[in-house]
Parts: structure tokens; C-alpha cells; sequence
């Protein structure tokens, strides 16, 4: 369900009396009761919630229903739009928790995540950057690789949540070349076959041979060369500035970025409204809106519910393909 005082619950509702989405999946609630209620009322929606304590929702299920698994139960105050409350994240922390639970187990195919405060997360004491994280440890610790996903671009992340002046010393080989294979794999199992990679330079005008920086030819350049050894489709290093213009043309299905901001601020540009987050390398189905909280938002209705369906029906997409291998 995502921060109960942020715009999760209203999407949610909003997506879930879709019946262009309830036609692709089952899906089932973790959240909160009275924050579930009040996204209905402020989407403005005819959705009756329906206690799933244990019940996994039925193939022909009711139109109109909301199967919930109440995993919290907040007072007002913990969930006050607006404000990050560290009840608020440490309900969040248990959602999140069963929705991997309940994938690692098989009993469901694939979680897609409402948005989550990170300051509340944390000042409930888990201390996580992200759901992304958070979900890496929860499913077994195994190296995970961020891609935010629309029609026209694909953009997966070297580095994520990190103080820019850091961004320098964790762009390594290793990190580097991990990415490329994971983005690799993962779009060629779920996306595309034999997909064309673009990695970028971390530098403007990849580093001008050296006047600007280095890290192109010291670590992007054996790394792109070592997946290209491999049988990968890499193409770089490339410049940054002028390379999502290309890959937004369709010369390649995916673009390996050195850190958040290089890569997110095309994407959302693009495509804020419709845009997928996918965690990588899990061995479960995650997918995510590609927005925040939106404090700002919660509760007026105005939000849109668009990415939170686009990761619904990105997740049962999926998750269908599992079952068709
Ligand atoms: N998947 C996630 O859990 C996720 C993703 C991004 C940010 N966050 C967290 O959300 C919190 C707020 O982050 P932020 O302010 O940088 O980004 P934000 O996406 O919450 O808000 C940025 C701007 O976009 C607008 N906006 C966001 N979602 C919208 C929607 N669905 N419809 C219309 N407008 C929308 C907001 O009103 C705001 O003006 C932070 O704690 C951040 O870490 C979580
Ligand atoms: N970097 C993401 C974004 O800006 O959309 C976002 O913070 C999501 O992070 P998690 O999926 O790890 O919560």
C-alpha cells in the first residue's frame, strides 16, 4: 500500500476499480483499513473492501471488491497526509515484508509497490534507501540492478541512491559490468530478445580524452568490452547529453546510466505518467510506480493513478511470461 499519509491508497483504489486491470490479475492488498477507506473515498470509487486475512483473492472474483490483508491499523494521526511518521514507515516496512514473503513462497506471482517515505522508513528504524534495498536483502541478498521502464525509453542504474559526490568511486568495473549483464539478462528474459545496450560515459563528452575525467577509459570501457566478450549487445562509453535522443528513437532498449539523476531525469521526462519502476535481478516479479509520495497531492484526488497501473498490468505481464516458459 505504500505511506498511508502520501497518495498510495487513492491510486491504489483508483487502479483497483479498473476493469482493465482486475481483468489481468488477482491482486490483493497489504495495507491498512482506514487509510484503504479513505483513498476510496477520495479517488471517488465503488470499491467494497473485502477482509483477506489468509484468503487469496478468487479467480471470479466480485467487480467492485478490494481484497485487503490488514497488516496495520493506524490512528489518525499516524496517518496524516503530509507527514512522514515513523508508525507510518514501519507499517510500510511489514507490507513490504509480506508482499516478498508471499512471493518468495509462490503464493503470489509478483508485488507492485505503492510509494514509500524513505525519512519515515528510516525513522521507524529501518534503515533502507528504498524499497529496492530493502527487497535485495528481504529475497536473499543477490545483486540488484534499478530500471525504470516506458514505451520509449529503458534506463537502468549503475549507482542509485547516492550522494552525488560519492558517485565517482562506486562507478567500477565490477558495478559496471554487473549492470550490463543484469540488464541483459532481465530484458532478455521479460522485454526483448537480444537486446541492444547503450552504456553512457560518466563525463561530459566522455571525459574529452581525459581533460574532464578518466573513468571512461580506466572502468566504463573494459567493462563494455568484457560484456562484449561475453556475446552482450553494449555499445559505449557514450555521451550522456545526446544519447537519449537516440535511444528515444529506438536505436537501442536500454540505456545503462551511471547514477540516478542521469538516468531518471529523461525518463520521467518522458514518461512521469505512465512510467515503470522494475528491480532487477530479484528472484521475484517487482515492479513500482515511478513517483513518490507527493505529499503535497494526498488527498485533494488529483493525483494520477496512471504508473501504478502501468506496474500492475507491467507485473502481470510478467508474471504471465514465467508461467509460459
Ligand atoms: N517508488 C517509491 O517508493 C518512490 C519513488 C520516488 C520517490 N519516493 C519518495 O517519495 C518522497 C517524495 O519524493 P519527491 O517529492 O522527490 O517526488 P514525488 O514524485 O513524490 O513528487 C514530485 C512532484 O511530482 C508530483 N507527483 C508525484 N506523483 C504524482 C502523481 N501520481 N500524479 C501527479 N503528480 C504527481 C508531486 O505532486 C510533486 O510535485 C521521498 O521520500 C522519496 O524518497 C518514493
Ligand atoms: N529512485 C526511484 C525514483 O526516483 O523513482 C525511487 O526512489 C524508488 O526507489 P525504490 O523503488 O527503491 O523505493
Amino acid at each position: 500500500m505504500g505511506d498511508p499519509s502520501g497518495i498510495g491508497p487513492e491510486i491504489i483504489a483508483a487502479t483497483l476499480a479498473d476493469p482493465s486491470v482486475t481483468a489481468l490479475c488477482r491482486p490483493l492488498v497489504l495495507g491498512d483499513r482506514g487509510a484503504m477507506e479513505r483513498g476510496i473515498a477520495v479517488a471517488g470509487v465503488d470499491l467494497a473492501i473485502v477482509s483477506a486475512p489468509d484468503l487469496i483473492p478468487p479467480a471470479a472474483a466480485a467487480p467492485g471488491t478490494l481484497y485487503l490483508r490488514e497488516l496495520s491499523t493506524l490512528n489518525a494521526d499516524q496517518m496524516e497526509y503530509g507527514r512522514p511518521t515513523p508508525a507510518g514507515g514501519d507499517a510500510c516496512y511489514r507490507y513490504i515484508c509480506e508482499a516478498a514473503r508471499l512471493c518468495m513462497e509462490g503464493t503470489a506471482a509478483a508485488m507492485a509497490t505503492a510509494p514509500i517515505n524513505k525519512e519515515s522508513l528510516n525513522s521507524a528504524g529501518h534503515h533502507f534507501p528504498g524499497h529496492t534495498e530493502l527487497l535485495a536483502e528481504l529475497t536473499g541478498g543477490h545483486e540488484v540492478v534499478m530500471m525504470l521502464a516506458g514505451e520509449r525509453l529503458r534506463v537502468t542504474l549503475v549507482t542509485i541512491h547516492e550522494a552525488l559526490s560519492r558517485v565517482p568511486e562506486l562507478v567500477t568495473f565490477e558495478r559496471v559490468l554487473s549492470t550490463i549483464r543484469i540488464t541483459n539478462a532481465s530484458l532478455s528474459r521479460w522485454f526483448c530478445r537480444a537486446p541492444r545496450l547503450a552504456v553512457l560515459a560518466l563525463n561530459p563528452h566522455c571525459g574529452e580524452g581525459g581533460m574532464f575525467g578518466d573513468e571512461e577509459s580506466r572502468i566504463i570501457a573494459p567493462a563494455i568490452a568484457q560484456a562484449r566478450a561475453e556475446g552482450i549487445d553494449a555499445t559505449g562509453p557514450l555521451s550522456a547529453d545526446t544519447l537519449f535522443h537516440f535511444a528515444c528513437e529506438g536505436g537501442y532498449d536500454a540505456v545503462v546510466c551511471m547514477y540516478h539523476d542521469q538516468g531518471l531525469i529523461p525518463l520521467k521526462l518522458l514518461h512521469f505518467d505512465d512510467g515503470v519502476n522494475v528491480t532487477l535481478g530479484l528472484p521475484i516479479i517487482r515492479t513500482s510506480v515511478d513517483h513518490g509520495t507527493a505529499y503535497d497531492l494526498a488527498g485533494t484526488g488529483r493525483a494520477s493513478a496512471a504508473s501504478m497501473k502501468a506496474a500492475l498490468v507491467m507485473a502481470a505481464g510478467m508474471a504471465q511470461t514465467v508461467q509460459e516458459i
